[in-house]
């Protein structure tokens, strides 16, 4: 079976990479020359942990790359893997997902069968309007959203915790027969296969991530009350944990919730809600827990400090979560922005290379104009924390297995801000530092 992946950003790479280890014949197209020239030389434009191996295992042998769109011509399967950015109103905007289509049904042949997946997050009724402006040709139009967690994709692509079909017609079998053939290894593994209609299909993806988000608000808002009596979150969110209807993921308190998706899905949840006619009650309230999370944590680090003009801050930790290189809407870089703002010094640290990178990258772009020469992006962790007046820690990795001893000689003042909740408060106060955290004592 021939299989082509439109879009090769973090979902269609790995879906390309991933049916390639699996043994189809794959054709990734991209509009972005760059990367496709990278990809064919067997380089990620991307840094996610696994993937450049398999990349190069298996690049222009049964898997290629072009900007080109004429192989989609002997495809049995397009899968669809373009960004669904947010519209300036909160809705997902579909411009590139159109503009995919539009390509795709001036190459194809009118006649030759051809099963078309969209696998981009898709607002409801987007499925519907693919297969409208795919009207005459000889074509099926699935939804299968993607569920990976970047820093995890490759392993998330193969063992995924379910995987959702949605199609026109339950009746017609002939799509619903060469999905499973695509995803025969994982029927095979007994991951479970959700075979239901296109709104069914659209709504599960903005529903599983509403809720993940809606958990993390919750855990978040309560942190806040925690704080003020005197509770730790964490041990509250353990022992809740430990019940299993409420399951121990995604209760850790923090600055909230970031990424190319919880945001930018949440509201285009919101906007359907919307759009019709029903009220959006607790999800816009995620949202807005999520938004206020991150200037309450900031206010706590005003209020230490009275005036953060002059002041150095280490951040640690510069993208949206541990393991990946992506920004987009990194409660970190919110955080830099926050402090460069009322006049600080910032100086950020990331274990991926290619987030140190993107940051250097982001600043030269957008704040060095405005805010002057006050950001500095670090190789070295120790290097990032010496003579600062405090330490903020803003995404969560495992912070504890540096050397806090060496640390606390390198610092200025020994303040903590501990935005993840990763270190252990007793440590780091016994070496003298104060310690501040979400929710803990
Ligand atoms: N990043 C993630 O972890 C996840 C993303 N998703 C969803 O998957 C979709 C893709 O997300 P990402 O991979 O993060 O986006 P991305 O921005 O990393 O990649 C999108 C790619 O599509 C390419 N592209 C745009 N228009 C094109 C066109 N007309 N023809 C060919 N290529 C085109 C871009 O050049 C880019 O390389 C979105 O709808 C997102 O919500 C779903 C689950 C996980
Ligand atoms: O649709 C998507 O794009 C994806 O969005 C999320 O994946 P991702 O954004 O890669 O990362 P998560 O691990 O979900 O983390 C998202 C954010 O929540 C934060 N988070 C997570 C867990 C937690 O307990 N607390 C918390 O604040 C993280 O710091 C991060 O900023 C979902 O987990 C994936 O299932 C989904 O496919």
């Amino acid at each position: 079976m021939k299989i082509s992946v439109i879009g090769t950003g973090y979902v269609g790479l790995i879906q390309a990479v991933g049916l390639a280890e699996l043994g189809f014949e794959v054709v990734g197209v991209d509009i972005d020359s760059s990367k496709v020239k990278l990809l064919n030389k067997g380089e990620c434009p991307l840094y996610e942990e696994g993937l450049e191996s398999l990349l190069k295992k298996h690049v222009n042998k049964n898997l290629t790359f072009t900007t080109s769109y004429e192989p989609i011509k002997d495809s049995d399967v397009i899968f669809v893997c373009v960004g669904t950015p947010q519209d300036k109103d909160g809705n997902a905007d579909l411009r590139y997902l159109i503009s995919a289509i539009k390509k795709i049904k001036e190459t194809i042949d009118k006649d030759k069968y051809k099963v078309v997946v969209i696998k981009s997050t898709v607002p409801v009724g987007t499925n519907r309007k693919v297969k409208e402006l795919l009207k005459g040709y000889n074509v099926d139009v699935v939804s299968n959203p993607e569920f990976l967690r970047e820093g995890l994709a490759v392993k998330d692509f193969f063992e995924p915790d379910r995987i959702v079909l949605g199609f026109e017609n339950l009746e017609n079998k002939k799509p619903i027969e060469i999905m499973e053939k695509v995803y025969e290894y994982f029927k095979s593994k007994g991951v479970p296969l959700i075979i239901t209609d296109w709104e069914t299909s659209e709504l599960i993806k903005y529903a599983s991530n509403a809720f993940l988000a809606t958990k993390i608000s919750f855990i978040n808002e309560l942190a806040k009350l925690a704080d003020k009596v005197g509770a730790d979150i964490k041990v509250i969110s353990k022992a809740m944990g430990l019940d299993p209807r409420i399951g121990d993921k995604f209760l850790n308190a923090g600055i909230g919730y970031g990424g190319s998706c919880f945001p930018k899905d949440v509201n285009a949840l919101i906007y359907q809600f919307i759009d019709n006619n029903v009220e959006p009650l607790l999800i816009k309230a995620t949202k807005e827990v999520n938004e206020r999370q991150i200037i309450w944590f900031f206010n706590k680090i005003k209020s230490y400090y009275k005036n953060l003009n002059g002041k150095t801050f280490a951040i640690l930790g510069l993208a949206f979560k541990p393991n990946t290189d992506d920004l987009r809407e990194s409660r970190a870089i919110k955080l830099i922005d926050m402090l460069l703002k009322e006049g600080a010094i910032v100086k950020g640290f990331d274990y991926v290379d290619k987030a140190r990178e993107n940051t250097r990258n982001l600043y030269k772009l957008k704040l060095w104009r405005d805010y002057g020469y006050n950001i500095f992006i670090l190789d070295d962790l120790y290097e990032t924390v010496k003579d600062v007046d405090g330490i903020i820690i803003a995404t969560e990795y495992n912070f504890n297995k540096e050397d806090w001893e060496k640390i606390s000689k390198l610092v200025k003042e020994k303040v903590i801000f501990d935005g993840r909740n990763v270190l252990e408060p007793e440590k780091v106060k016994k070496l003298g530092f104060k310690y501040f955290g979400v929710g803990r004592r």
